[in-house]
């Protein structure tokens, strides 16, 4: 075996090494900072649990995410964390069981039995927020703007948003009363977007025609603004929930066209991502360059039943490892070299600096690298019996 063989490391399990491992860390204080000032509580979920609490109330692409493993205490088989959202839902339902909208965020380790189809690692560090105890708008729209706000924070520029309502199938497909293994079949069609698929399942299917027409439709209303007005009328005849969902997307056109005109919206009425926890409005944030989302998010209401305290809730995550890998441009390192001395004076010019807040690097006795070596853009002189702050020279 190799030196190289020893170090290999599994598929998409990675390290971070300097300098990104700054812009990671630098990037994760101003947004937690920014959540701060918006009111998050910052909550730290456990890396593993027992599976049963992990993954109850989540769907079946959460449970094939999880690493399984054994507690050699109990015996019992416990998860490593996949997803840090169903956990808070838990910790707003059961522990904190506080009255009224309750904001928590988090910023924690994750890992990925699979790795994301767009070469997502399987150990991102996901970042998000989640507010509990509001059905209104109002929480999702205040989602959407922190999510705009931190990737505008990250560095991201055009930015696309992916919007999607999953209440608009589950209506649709309530009122048609498929069978379960029916039921399964079209879902999955229309997460592959396989309009054909759609179209065979239904008309096996669902024999009232209006209703069968919408839900061919479903795959096919994608695209600008204009998605909303042609969904408004392919579902005149809808249930009521659907005309609620419409509803709530326009009002989301509006709030995101009046906090940003910079992103680009798309509305996907097929949009049923996720891991079958959502039960309101979905969005995904894109930039160009990127296959995978950097932020996902959404409604979903009642998850903290299992816990006994059904809440409604709207939330984000997003991968810290990615958003920081956004602006590679920006300055990572910066500080002044000291030299190797004992003398006290400049003993005590390095504690001031370095108490204002200054990266000062000293050299260690008979170190050979040098400023540069260890990203420093000034240097400690002594001129005159003071020690200067000057640029380094060429
Ligand atoms: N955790 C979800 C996104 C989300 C957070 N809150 C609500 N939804 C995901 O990774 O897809």
């Amino acid at each position: 075996m190799t030196i190289a063989d020893r170090w290999l490391l599994p598929d998409g399990m990675d390290e971070v090494l300097p300098p990104q491992t700054l812009r990671m860390e630098s990037l994760r204080r101003a947004l937690l900072d920014l959540y701060y000032r918006w009111g998050y509580d910052m909550v730290m979920p456990p890396p593993v649990e027992f599976l049963d609490s992990l993954l109850t109330g989540t769907g079946t692409d959460l449970e094939l995410q999880t690493f399984k493993l054994t507690d050699q205490l109990t015996g019992r088989l416990m998860g490593a964390s996949a997803d840090v959202t169903p956990q808070v839902a838990r910790m707003d339902a059961h522990s904190l069981r506080r009255e009224g909208p309750v904001r928590l965020c988090y910023c924690a380790h994750v890992l990925r039995a699979q790795a994301d189809e767009y070469q997502g690692g399987r150990s991102p560090v996901q970042l998000g927020l989640e507010l509990f105890g509001h059905a209104g708008l109002e929480a999702d729209q205040e989602i959407m703007q922190l999510v705009l706000s931190s990737l505008d924070l990250a560095g991201a520029r055009n930015v696309h948003l992916a919007i999607g309502h999953i209440g608009i199938y589950r209506a649709l497909a309530g009122e048609a009363g498929l069978a379960a293994e029916a039921e399964r079949a079209l879902f999955a069609a229309l997460e592959r977007k396989a309009v054909g698929e759609v179209d065979a399942i239904v008309d096996a299917h669902v024999q009232d025609p209006s209703l069968a027409e919408m839900l061919r439709q479903l795959p096919r209303l994608h695209g600008g603004d204009e998605v909303l007005e042609r969904a408004r009328e392919v579902f005149a005849g809808a249930p009521a929930a659907v005309g609620e969902a419409l509803a709530q997307l326009t009002a989301l056109r509006t709030s995101i066209g009046r906090d940003s005109e910079q992103v680009a919206r798309y509305f996907d009425l097929a949009e049923l991502r996720g891991y079958e926890y959502h039960t309101g409005m979905v969005f995904a944030a894109y930039v160009p360059g990127y296959g995978q989302a950097l932020a996902k998010g959404g409604r979903y209401d009642d998850t903290g039943r299992a816990f006994g305290r059904p809440r409604p809730a709207t939330g984000c995550s997003m991968d810290l490892k990615l958003l920081a890998s956004l602006d590679e441009q920006r300055p990572s390192h910066d500080g002044i070299w000291a030299p190797a001395s004992e003398s006290e004076a400049l003993a005590r010019r390095v504690s001031e600096l370095r108490q204002a807040g200054e990266r000062v690097v000293q050299a260690l006795a008979g170190q050979t690298t040098g400023a540069r070596a260890h990203f420093c853009d000034r240097e400690l002189i002594e001129h005159e019996g003071r020690w200067q702050v000057r640029p380094l020279e060429d």
